[in-house]
């Protein structure tokens, strides 16, 4: 067995289903997975610089992020959730999902989470501007990059199963180095 679970980044746009794949993800997987909900901890732990109250929006300091981080991601097993993904040192993730989600729905997602109009405006036009996906290809490698459709119940299932699978995979690869 190996000592250290993988890391795995699951990102996309905010409202992209990050956290309840992360959740479903840590409930189900094989080995144990701690989710991290990187925004929290940023809040939690206070790893900011200033609150930006027009845009409702934390200014992260990111060398201070970093540094907590470099302790959770060492011990494995983790899977960090974060609206962004580049700032993550590339020797980090053993597998970066980008959730993708068509901008209708994605805006009726954002709405219910009350964000101010311009703050729906600026995630939805990243959705659809692709901005997260090509931020994750420009920073690993692409065979450990996977972009995953969620829109519905039946996306969520598939693509934690599909993660399960992989981690099943990976599991066996340790196994034999
Ligand atoms: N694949 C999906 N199908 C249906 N609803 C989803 C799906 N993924 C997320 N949602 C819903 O969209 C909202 C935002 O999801 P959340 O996981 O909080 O997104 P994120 O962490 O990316 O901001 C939640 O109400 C969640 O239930």
């Amino acid at each position: 067995m190996p000592s250290k679970g993988p890391v795995i980044v699951i990102t996309g746009t905010p409202g992209t289903g990050k956290s309840t794949h992360a959740q479903m993800l840590a409930q189900e997987s094989p080995v144990p997975l701690k989710h991290i909900n990187v925004g929290d901890l940023v809040k939690e732990r206070n790893l900011y610089e200033e609150y930006d109250a027009e845009w409702e929006s934390y200014t992260v300091d990111e060398d201070k992020l970093l540094d907590e981080l470099e302790v959770i991601v060492a011990e494995g097993g983790v899977i960090l959730d974060w609206h962004t993904c580049e700032i993550f040192p590339e020797r980090w993730p053993d597998l970066v999902v980008v959730l993708r989600c068509n901008h209708t729905k994605l805006w009726e997602r954002l709405e219910k989470r009350n964000y101010p109009l311009k703050k729906i405006q600026e995630n939805n036009e990243a959705e659809i501007m692709d901005v997260v996906i090509m931020e994750a290809r420009d920073s690993y490698p692409e065979e450990i990059v996977v972009e995953l459709k969620s829109e519905s119940t039946e996306d969520l299932e598939s693509n934690v199963a599909r993660m399960i699978e992989w981690i099943n995979q990976w599991q066996k690869n340790q196994a034999e180095e």
